[in-house]
């Protein structure tokens, strides 16, 4: 990208600084525009809602149905209108042929439909993103608006094709610093939208087809986030037809991050979007635990899913011996042969065990009622033997000797069951797993749910099924849910075309959502995050290079058309049971349906900090390709070399916390340790030292946290603790370690007793 600076063009430096005065002043006046067109928009659509909650509705259903329908597409509009206060419009591009528009989160017009802003998602943006001097595609000039609340700040131009510019216009050019500015601005602990800066690689990204797995490889702070999650919000905007009722899930690493990222997409007028950690992905479970490394990487290895499969079918037992029982004096037999080929035909079926389990009884009932009727001198024909059912049904013998060989099972019990019982779990990994693997699994009954759980939960529940106790009331019951839903809908379309409502803000689908269920008030998230099988328009999934083989199939069931992001750093991996290459990930749920995206340019880490990053790295063994870091940075890493005692190590992390506060003045700093020093004494009296009055940090800019809990986060300034201790804590030491020298974004201090990893000691 090409930028002209002030020394390029300007003739004096007071005629530019009079000549920028201009054009902020006129840019301010366009601006005044655009925010006045909001204000019109927004109290447009609070007088609507006012009028309708004063209104009284028929007292129908359907007059009801109709006012809740409208109450909620005004609430929601408000909402969006509400979220976009912040830098509503950041970008003009003037076209060679004279054209002028201005590039902003939403896009608005004037009563005479005019357009006065144009969404940062919508075809005519795009150039906004993609032009370079080398391709201009029309662009004569980028201009880039700060804003500050509603006024006009500063501009920035750039210069792509000055054959449509007149004279004038060439003293206004000034350089480049959007960007700059964005990146070396204080943290706040929550991830920005880069709505305004986002680069012409990573818009392609962003604006990829929706088809297949676009897997977004880049090494640290090249925007894999922050592109992923822009990237949800514009295939919300184009295709909202096809995913907005179904939703989209992102998935991140821990609810730390989760936090981290959760106001990007509102702040992009999305709302549908479910955000769940892996430890989330079963509705109505929490993963509280974390496995050791070999059992995790064992719950997630794929042949666990032929282990429950085979637990599952154990639960469908033959009978070894007849049963006698008797029926009101006549004498009836299970018999071991109508077992088996009740069994047999109930797996032929194909249906999950409780609902296969409907067969199996069925044909028992039926081999019994025979009997009845041979010993009543009743005719053996079906309807006889039907009219005997009910009666079989009634016998608690009956009824618990069938249960017995069939028993209807629920996901969680039955995990619970098989791990911790010795001999089921002998059963069901013979030929599969080596003893030893198997003895991994055992575990106490009632253990708490670790994060490798949840893909096996999701296992069981998929071969089980619904609970069947209650399948033939539901089976009822969805169907009239379904009736009820299809009217809904049909009512919904109504609606919008009575309300002349933009469908680029709602569906159908959506709106029904809002006047059915409880109080009207659910939303597509809400539904999706609580049923296990939802199916979602699209799933994001992120530091994907720490999923297991066994969560890959669990993302794929959430999305059967495969539509997917998967973002990731394979040098980051940290999970002893995550991937070492895409398509070991990947091949499994969607071969030759993925493609790999490249992001080159690191905009976090300055790169007097990632070099002797990736000097560790490579002097560890682990060659990656680096990002090209997009600043030199102005600080180079400070080494704070002590003794082994407690005192010392957490005197330097004091001492380091006040230099870069001083150097900085002020930001979000972590203090970053290995898995086991997190609890130990070094953390706890950091922790303690914060919270003391003389101070000068306040404890609450400063995070103390693991190698894991930093994954996806970034900070003004890091301070690593014992470096060589996190490299020898695990098999991808090397790799956590890497993870917390990219934090920072300005500042990097290490403390260390002994010597340094090579690489990190600043001599190569
Ligand atoms: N085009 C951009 N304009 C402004 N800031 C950007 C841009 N691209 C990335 N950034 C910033 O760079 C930082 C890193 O982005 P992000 O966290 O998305 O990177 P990442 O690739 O996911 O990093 P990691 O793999 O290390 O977690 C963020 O602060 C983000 O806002």
């Amino acid at each position: 990208m090409t930028n002209m600076g002030v020394d390029g063009v300007g003739d004096a430096a007071g005629g530019t600084q009079n000549a920028t005065e201009r054009e902020v002043s006129q840019e301010q006046s366009y601006v005044d525009v655009l925010y006045g067109r909001l204000d019109d928009i927004r109290s447009r659509a609070e007088m609507t809602l006012d009028d309708l909650r004063r209104s009284s509705s028929s007292n129908t259903p359907a007059g009801r149905a109709e006012k809740d329908a409208f109450d909620a597409l005004h609430t929601e509009r408000l909402a969006q209108l509400g979220a976009v206060e912040d830098r509503l419009v950041f970008g003009r591009l003037d076209m060679t042929g004279g054209e002028r528009r201005y590039v902003g989160r939403i896009g608005m017009s004037d009563e005479a439909q005019l357009q006065l802003l144009v969404d940062w998602r919508a075809p005519a943006a795009a150039a906004f993103y993609q032009a370079t001097a080398a391709s201009p595609s029309g662009v004569a000039r980028r201009r880039h608006l700060a804003t500050r609340g509603r006024t006009v700040t500063g501009i920035d131009d750039e210069l792509l094709d000055a054959s449509g510019l007149n004279a004038d216009d060439l003293t206004t050019v000034t350089g480049d610093g959007a960007l700059m500015t964005a990146l070396t601005e204080h943290r706040t602990g929550k991830m920005r939208d880069i709505v305004a800066t986002l680069q012409s690689e990573q818009d392609e990204i962003v604006r990829a087809p929706l088809t297949g797995v676009l897997v977004v490889q880049g090494g640290p702070g090249t925007g894999k986030t922050a592109v992923a999650l822009h990237r949800a919000a514009y295939l919300l905007y184009t295709h909202r037809e096809r995913i907005a009722k179904s939703g989209v899930l992102v998935v991140g690493p821990s609810p730390v991050f989760l936090r981290y990222i959760e106001r990007v997409l509102p702040s992009l007028g999305e709302t549908g979007v479910v955000l769940s950690t892996p430890g989330q992905i079963f509705p109505g479970v929490e993963a509280t635990k974390v496995d050791r490394p070999e059992v995790a990487v064992l719950k997630g290895d794929l042949r666990m899913a032929r282990v429950i499969r085979e637990a599952v079918r154990q639960r469908q037992l033959l009978l070894p011996k007849p049963i006698p029982m008797s029926l009101d004096g006549d004498q009836i037999t299970l018999r071991p042969a109508a077992v088996a080929e009740a069994r047999s035909r109930a797996r032929q079926n194909g249906r999950p065990h409780n609902e296969a389990r409907n067969t199996f009884v069925k044909h028992l009932l039926d081999d019994l009622a025979g009997q009845l009727a041979r010993s009543r001198r009743l005719e053996n024909d079906p309807e006889t033997r039907q009219d005997l059912i009910p009666e079989l049904r009634d016998s608690i013998d009956v009824r618990r000797e069938i249960n017995l060989r069939w028993m209807p099972l629920s996901a969680e019990s039955f995990l619970d069951k098989l791990f911790s019982s010795p001999a089921r779990l002998r059963a069901a990994a013979e030929g599969k797993l080596s003893k030893a693997e198997s003895r991994l699994l055992l575990r106490e009954s009632g253990s708490p749910w670790t994060q490798a759980d949840m893909p096996l939960l999701d296992e069981v529940a998929e071969l089980i099924g619904a609970d069947v106790t209650v399948s033939a009331t539901a089976a009822r019951e969805r169907a009239r849910a379904a009736a009820e839903r299809a009217e809904a809908v049909r009512y919904a379309q109504g609606v919008l075309q009575m309300s002349g409502e933009a469908s680029a803000m709602m569906t159908a689908d959506m709106l029904a959502d809002r006047f059915e269920g409880p109080g009207g008030s659910l939303t597509v998230a809400e539904r999706a995050r609580d049923d296990r099988t939802w199916t979602y328009g699209h799933v994001v999934v992120d530091e994907a290079q720490e999923v297991s083989p066994m969560f890959w199939r669990t993302l794929a069931r959430r999305v059967p058309t495969r539509s997917m992001t998967v973002v990731g750093d394979l040098a980051q991996t940290s999970s002893a049971a995550g991937a070492t290459t895409w398509a070991e990930a990947l091949d499994t749920i969607a071969k030759d349906r993925w493609r790999v995206a490249e992001l080159t340019v690191n905009y976090r880490t300055p790169a007097k900090i990632m070099r002797p990053a990736a000097a560790m790295l490579t002097t560890e063994g682990i060659s990656v390709r680096l990002p090209e870091s997009a600043r030199e940075g102005d600080w180079d890493p400070s080494r704070f070399r002590v003794g082994r005692t407690t005192d010392e190590l957490v005197q330097a992390v004091l001492e380091a916390l006040t230099a870069d506060d001083k150097a900085l003045g002020g930001g979000q700093f972590a203090v970053i340790l290995s898995r086991e020093a997190v609890n130990g004494e070094v953390s706890e009296r950091v922790r303690k030292s914060l919270l003391a009055p003389e101070f000068a940090v306040p404890a609450e800019r400063v995070s103390v946290l693991s190698v894991d809990d930093v994954k996806g986060l970034e900070y003004d300034a890091v301070t690593v603790v014992d470096p060589a201790g996190i490299i020898a804590a695990s098999r991808r030491g090397a790799s956590d370690l890497y993870v917390a020298l990219t934090r920072p974004t300005q500042r990097l201090s290490i403390v260390h007793h002994g010597d340094l990893p090579e690489g990190l000691d600043g001599r190569s």
